[in-house]
């Protein structure tokens, strides 16, 4: 912990006294757990204090805050600071963002802007602010963003001119003097629009002083005489005020009407906020009746309050099961994802003790709730943003020829990761909580790009389960479909769905050229049944060497969670056990290839254990199909004895007397009443590896139609020997 920071703000917090109380104290780490506060990476400096709207009172005490030499971000916005600009803030030299509008500050501004030079942006309007603007402002060649109105600021408008970064500048509501110099009319108010940091309008113009009787007329205004101005002004004014009263008039009727109407939104505002991002002004007014706060969970960094996330510019990123998702960009830059809940059939304390369920889960593969809101009208959620997309955007997205394609690996990670997050989600709420919504654009990546899932435990305050809008259809288990309820099995259906996805790179469901609608599930059941091929694989896969088995391996995992009956499918915690088997079999084996006659390890016992008896299983699932379908039996029989077999002398075969004479492919048979354990078979299965290796490949020579995938079960070493087919 910084420590030096530490006891400067808590100096701070203990002159200031806010109303709303703050988690910080002595004993807690300020960078992980403080309200509003952020470090940099390493921890060692306090690099942000957002205390917006939590009733600091008095003057900001000299030599605390200022202290905090690393700070780049200060926002002490809404609360009821007095006194003059604290002198000492010239010690934050890297000071970059800079908000106390909504105070009661008073007295000159700072003389020399030019100490900040990473100035980026500053609002510090709404204050008693008085003398003049300052000329070095002038000097702050980084500032994007200037807000000075409604303060008492008098004089001439300094030259900000040279300024090529500034974007948006609001001096409305002083006492200036003088016409509006050339620079400031390059910014119009549509320029301000949707890029956010300060809200649209009220930018370009000045509006008329506060108090008429303190300003000082001149007698010429543009070369007119006084009477003329103020006549030209009074009709400006008359114009102004009908067009005003017009646009009021209209919005109100279409409130009216939006409200007759029922829903919260009506289908023609959502199509206009799709176009346009959300509405500001809509937004706004639902929430008018509502004095209620956000509430964030016990160590949120995030700081900002209801009426930031308001103004922030804000971007429709989807339309889900649930509601709406939007970007919203605050004042900082900081991007918070907000969703916003459409159906809510809970009430505010059902719908509280959800939140709490789902915003206590800190699981680095689980999206942190970070807080939510709750009012007659309106519902939100709020999330750290995913700059990258979701899985699905990675997967489907961007097909064109600037596409990075998902390798291997990280597909690996993404299911394991999303395994584990959906795992611990299960064992919430006595083992009860059901994520009720998994499927691949509610799977991010986290910082290690791991997967981490979001969206869960909504179903449990929603009305009835929605309809299955198309996209999700292909994710919901058929149980799920017949009686709208979701369960942990369910879950796991869904979620062997995404694993589908990641192996096939094509939708749950998709459209073929022909427009033939396409299930994902039945066609790869289809594809594995009656080919078993290699067809099922997504094509950008095939470029990655050595990694046939363990796509096979996964499919084979996709599959288990993918059968009907929900009690057959396998539990989550078991899933994360396989999968992660897979993944460490290759670590194990790529540093140190293992020697011809060398066993599996330890740590592939169980692995190859899985895979065996999965096979085994399949072969009886599918009523020996399996079996019937290949050219070379590896026999195992009981007692260890081992026979590798052509398809000659079938007649040594059990349960396979249908073999077809067309085509060789190779598959695995053991006796069906063979009982010995788990250990002797992995055992078992180790030393017929090494017969069959060479018998492939000669094969393969022979028979140009034999399959790498049908070589599942042997070693990694045969793909060394065989070498990938396709029809
Ligand atoms: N925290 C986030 N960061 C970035 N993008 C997000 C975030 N949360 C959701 N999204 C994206 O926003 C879009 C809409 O998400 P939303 O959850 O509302 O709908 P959905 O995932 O399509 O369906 P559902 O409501 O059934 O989950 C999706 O593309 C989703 O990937």
């Amino acid at each position: 912990d910084p420590a030096q920071d530490k006891r400067a703000l808590l100096e701070f917090l203990t002159i200031m006294r806010p109303t709303r109380s703050l988690n910080w104290n002595e004993s807690s780490s300020v960078c992980r757990t403080w309200t509003g506060v952020t470090c940099n990476q390493d921890g060692s400096r306090i690099v942000a204090v957002r205390l917006p709207g939590v009733g600091l009172n008095g003057q900001i005490p000299p030599n605390t805050i200022s202290r905090l030499s690393a700070l780049r971000v200060l926002s002490l916005r809404s609360n009821r600071i007095s006194g003059h600009f604290p002198a000492d803030f010239s010690e934050l030299k890297d000071l970059a963002f800079l908000y106390l509008q909504y105070n009661t500050f008073s007295g000159p501004l700072p003389l020399d802007f030019s100490v900040w030079k990473n100035l980026t942006s500053v609002n510090l309007s709404n204050n008693g602010f008085n003398g003049t603007i300052p000329d070095s402002l002038s000097r702050l060649n980084r500032i994007m963003s200037l807000n000075l109105a409604n303060n008492s600021l008098s004089g001439d408008i300094p030259d900000l001119g040279g300024l090529s970064t500034l974007q948006h500048i609001d001096l409305s509501n002083n006492d200036l003097n003088g016409p509006i110099p050339n620079w400031l009319r390059r910014f119009p108010s549509s320029s301000s629009q949707g890029t956010g940091v300060i809200p649209p309008g009220d930018v370009d113009h000045f509006r008329p002083p506060r108090d008429e009787t303190r300003r000082k007329p001149k007698t010429r205004f543009f070369g007119l005489t006084e009477t003329v101005f103020l006549l030209i002004v009074i009709a400006i004014s008359i114009v102004v005020i009908a067009v005003l009263a017009f646009v009021f008039t209209v919005c109100y009727v279409r409130r009216k009407l939006r409200r007759g109407g029922g829903g919260m939104v009506s289908d023609n505002s959502n199509k206009m906020q799709k176009k346009g991002g959300m509405s500001p002004e809509k937004f706004v007014s639902r929430m008018e009746d509502a004095n209620n706060r956000l509430s964030f969970f016990e160590g949120c960094n995030y700081s900002f309050d209801l009426e930031d996330l308001l103004r922030a510019s804000a971007e429709v990123l989807g339309k889900g099961t649930f509601g709406t998702t939007y970007k919203a960009v605050l004042e900082d830059a900081t991007s918070v994802a907000v969703k916003r809940l459409k159906d809510v059939a809970a009430g505010k304390r059902d719908f509280e003790q959800q939140m709490e369920i789902i915003g206590g889960i800190k699981h680095e593969n689980v999206v942190e709730l970070k807080a939510y809101y709750f009012s007659k009208d309106e519902k939100l959620m709020v999330y750290d943003y995913f700059s990258h997309g979701s899985v699905a955007s990675l997967l489907h997205g961007n097909r064109g020829e600037n596409r990075i394609p998902l390798d291997w690996e990280t597909r690996m990670s993404i299911a394991i990761g999303a395994a584990k997050g959906i795992a611990r989600i299960h064992k919430e709420n006595n083992g009860k909580l059901v994520h009720g919504n998994i499927k691949s654009s509610n799977i991010f990546l986290n910082s290690e790009r791991y997967g981490c899932v979001s969206d869960l435990g909504l179903t449990a305050v929603m009305s009835a389960l929605a309809p299955p809008i198309s996209r999700q259809a292909g994710y919901r288990a058929p149980e799920v479909t017949d009686t709208r309820k979701s369960s942990q099995l369910s879950d796991v259906y869904s979620f062997g769905v995404v694993l589908l996805e990641l192996l096939t790179g094509k939708s749950p469901i998709h459209t073929t050229a022909g427009d033939e609608i396409i299930h994902l599930v039945r066609w790869v059941h289809s594809v594995v049944r009656e080919e078993w091929t290699a067809e099922v694989f997504d094509i950008e896969l095939l470029r990655y060497a050595n990694i046939e088995e363990e796509m096979v391996e996964m499919l084979q995992i996709a599959m288990s969670c993918v059968v009907k009956v929900p009690d057959q499918r396998p539990k989550m915690s078991d899933l994360v056990r396989l999968m992660q088997n897979v993944g460490n079999r290759r670590a194990s084996l790529e540093p140190k290839p293992k020697s011809e006659n060398g066993g599996a390890s330890e740590t592939s016992t169980p692995n190859l254990n899985f895979r065996f008896n999965n096979l085994e299983s399949y072969a009886m699932k599918s009523n020996g199909r399996f079996v019937q379908n290949v050219d070379v039996i590896v026999l195992q029989k009981k007692h260890r004895e081992f026979r590798i077999d052509e398809k000659s002398e079938r007649s040594d075969l059990h349960g396979a007397e249908e073999l077809e004479e067309t085509g060789f492919r190779i598959g695995i048979h053991t006796d069906e009443d063979d009982e010995r354990d788990e250990t002797d078979m992995s055992h078992d299965f180790r030393l017929l590896q090494r017969p069959i290796c060479p018998l492939l490949r000669n094969l393969q020579r022979r028979h140009k139609r034999l399959l790498f995938f049908s070589v599942v079960g042997s070693s990694r070493r045969c793909s060394q020997h065989i070498s990938r087919r396709r029809h």
